[in-house]
């Protein structure tokens, strides 16, 4: 019947129905970024994807929303529609201008201060993003005090062949760490041009593979580390992680400025341990008596005073804000999330039922958009790079 009444839908209509449905991330149509493949169009059907910039895109159910709306307001009459969401993220990893073949994006966690949290959020990036399918690899480059070893559990030694190093997996994970090559309680004693030797060793001579992100643990502050790293490879931008003590505020700033001076985008501020849970903290350890009282309240219709604010409120988002940086969260200070990192088992903070994982992969999902819009915005540069100058002539 509907073949009948609308034999002549073709591809092009199904793409000019869709005109204006834009990535709202990437501010561009879906159809000029790419995003529409597979157009099927049948018996009374229309079948399409759309190719998403990465898997764990916050906006995935407004676009699939979006889609299906102007197909059905533009498309005359009705027609069976099926929407497949797919992902592919987008990046270099091409050999040209120093990227690593087969990296498409790599990310820097840094901080201006140390124990705020960056490992713990360097992994918990990690295993957020391979929880939505992503390719992820996960690089310790804080040599000083390697700590990644540790939060997941691995404790192998890499095996080099040939020249090659063998990263070490767990978790679905590939790793690289200074942790692996030492024994644990040597300490480590490197001036600034064996620190180059060893991070260009960790990014060129280890067997990658194919890999969407390769997160970096940096060590805190603003030392020789992040200076080796934006000298050796373009990287794609980097995440500074604090709490929102002044204190850890003012190193977050200096972080930021540092890597301003770098030319390194900054792709977000993370506010780790923005507050105590108490009520969270009460239905998981309380006594029966507080169990109760904790019980039937909702996780996140808090009014307010149910969290503790230890170490002051909101201080990293205003200060992204002052900076123009994107705010990709809070996290909040978390008794399970502190347990899973010191019995090696930190993917588990990210699991169902972790009280974390909420914040954890919102998080995640922000860090994600953020990269999909750096690498559309060095997309949209260098095609105007390419464009012809055109030579005023008088
Ligand atoms: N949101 C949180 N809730 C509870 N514990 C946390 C949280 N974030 C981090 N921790 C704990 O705080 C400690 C320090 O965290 P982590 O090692 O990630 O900090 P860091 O900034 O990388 O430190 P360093 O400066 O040594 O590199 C760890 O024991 C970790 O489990």
């Amino acid at each position: 019947m509907f073949g009948k009444t609308k034999p002549t839908l073709s591809e092009r209509d199904v793409l000019d129905a869709l005109k204006g449905v834009k990535d709202p991330d990437l501010g561009r149509d879906l159809v000029d970024l790419g995003m529409i493949k597979d157009v099927r169009i049948g018996d009374g059907t229309v079948a399409l994807t759309v190719n998403l910039t990465t898997p764990a895109c916050p906006l995935k159910g407004q676009i699939e929303r979006d889609v299906r709306n102007a197909l059905q307001a533009r498309l005359p009459g009705e027609w069976n529609l099926t929407v497949n969401m797919t992902a592919e993220v987008r990046g270099k990893g091409s050999a040209e201008s120093g990227d690593i073949p087969g990296i498409k994006n790599v990310i820097a966690v840094g901080s201006g201060k140390g124990g705020v949290g960056k490992s713990t959020m360097a992994a918990s990036i990690a295993f957020g993003l391979k929880s939505y399918g992503a390719s992820v690899g996960l690089m310790d480059a804080d040599v000083y005090g390697p700590s990644i070893p540790h939060l997941v559990g691995a404790n192998a030694r890499p095996q080099a062949i040939g020249e090659r190093i063998q990263p070490i997996e767990a978790a679905g994970l590939k790793l690289m760490s200074m942790g692996f090559l030492l024994e644990p309680e040597r300490a480590v004693i490197m001036r600034g041009p064996m620190l180059h030797g060893i991070i260009n060793q960790f990014l060129r001579q280890v067997d990658w593979g194919s890999l969407d992100y390769l997160v970096i643990d940096l060590p805190p502050g603003t030392g020789d580390v992040p200076l080796t790293l934006a000298q050796t490879l373009p990287l794609t931008g980097a995440v500074v992680v604090c709490t929102p003590q002044e204190v850890a505020l003012l190193d977050a700033t200096r972080a930021i400025s540092m890597f301003r001076q770098l030319r390194v985008p900054v792709l977000g501020m993370i506010e780790n341990m923005a507050f105590f849970d108490v009520l969270a903290y009460l239905k998981d350890r309380g006594g029966p008596e507080a169990r109760k009282l904790a019980e039937g309240r909702n996780f996140f219709d808090l009014p307010g005073d149910e969290r503790a604010y230890l170490f002051g409120r909101g201080g990293a988002r205003q200060r992204a804000r002052e900076m123009d940086v994107p705010f990709l969260g809070e996290v909040p200070l978390n008794l399970y999330l502190r347990e899973t990192g010191d019995a090696g088992k930190m993917d588990s903070a990210l699991q169902p039922g972790s009280p974390s994982r909420p914040y954890l992969l919102g998080v995640v999902e922000q860090l994600a958009a953020q990269i999909s819009i750096q690498n559309e915005r060095k997309a949209q540069e260098a095609a105007k790079a390419r464009l012809p100058k055109l030579e005023i002539l008088n």
